[in-house]
């Protein structure tokens, strides 16, 4: 759904390039987590998705069309259908929840009797109905990505980018988030493309993962292959706390027997 091919980004008066020769392939209806430490060019490759950054070289496919190429109607169309939530949520403080959520609707025209009913089956699906009237700053922080998971998902886009999004959450929040994005990937076949620096997240969500490193790809693919692949570092990281490997194991079709690793 989403080819990533051969994408580079040097940014203006930067040293080294923030990415370098990326290719990943995000089927759809995926999970798919970019991981990597601080600086490897997360931030970068997930904001070349909706083109908040213009990347330097390379093509990014996403239902058979080169978004690089788009003209400036085609490009907002796409901006559309890629809805994004954000590590510090970035909601409108002097907009209450409701109309939050609305704001993706008036930017694509939707007339007003038409937008509440959108609105009101949104907040319903992340569990906020009785906050429709509250301000952000009345909000946990939990109920805040809530509302920009709402607001995101308001123009029924293909595709959920996530930056960091549980972040600045404490684990128990954490937990309630990624279950309200596992439960929306699966009810409206949402692809969802996430950065994380966190393999808990990773752990408990994706289905695919690619690590990056100094803005290249060092391994990428199904989380189940790289389970298997004696070389992957995925694998040691995502195996390395005993506790949870054997629910982990089971979610990616492996039976509680150690893996056999072929040399
Ligand atoms: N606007 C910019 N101008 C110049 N350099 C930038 C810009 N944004 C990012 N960089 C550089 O590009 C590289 C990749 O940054 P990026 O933010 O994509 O990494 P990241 O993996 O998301 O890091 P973090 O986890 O800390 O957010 C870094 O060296 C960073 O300093």
């Amino acid at each position: 759904m989403i080819e990533i091919e051969g994408l580079s980004k040097i940014y203006a008066g930067a040293g080294r390039p923030a990415l370098k020769d990326v290719s990943l392939s995000v089927p759809k209806g995926a999970i798919y987590g970019i991981l990597g430490r601080s600086g490897a060019g997360k931030s970068t490759l997930i904001r070349c998705l909706n083109l908040l950054e213009r990347p330097t070289t390379g093509r990014i496919i996403v239902n058979g069309s080169d978004i690089t190429q788009l003209d400036k109607a085609g490009l907002r169309e796409h901006r559309l259908r890629t809805g994004m939530i954000f590590q510090h949520f970035n909601l409108l403080h002097s907009r209450t929840v409701a109309d939050n959520v609305a704001v993706p609707l008036e930017i694509a025209g939707v007339p007003k009797v038409l937008r509440q009913a959108r609105v009101d089956e949104l907040l319903y699906l992340v569990g906020l109905s009785e906050k429709a009237q509250a301000f952000p700053s009345q909000l946990s922080g939990g109920q805040k990505q809530r509302v920009g998971i709402a607001r995101a998902l308001a123009a029924r886009p293909d595709v959920l980018l996530c930056d960091e999004a549980t972040s600045a959450l404490d684990p128990e929040t954490t937990a309630s988030v990624l279950q309200l994005l596992a439960d929306i990937n699966q009810q409206l076949k949402l692809t969802i493309v996430l950065i994380t620096h966190e393999l808990e997240v990773v752990k408990t969500l994706c289905d695919h993962a690619a690590l990056l490193e100094n803005g290249e790809v060092v391994e990428s693919g199904r989380i189940a292959d790289l389970l298997i692949a004696p070389w992957s570092r995925l694998r040691q990281a995502l195996l390395h706390d005993p506790q949870a490997e054997r629910d982990f194991l089971a979610r990616h079709g492996f039976d509680g027997r150690p893996l056999c690793v072929v040399a």
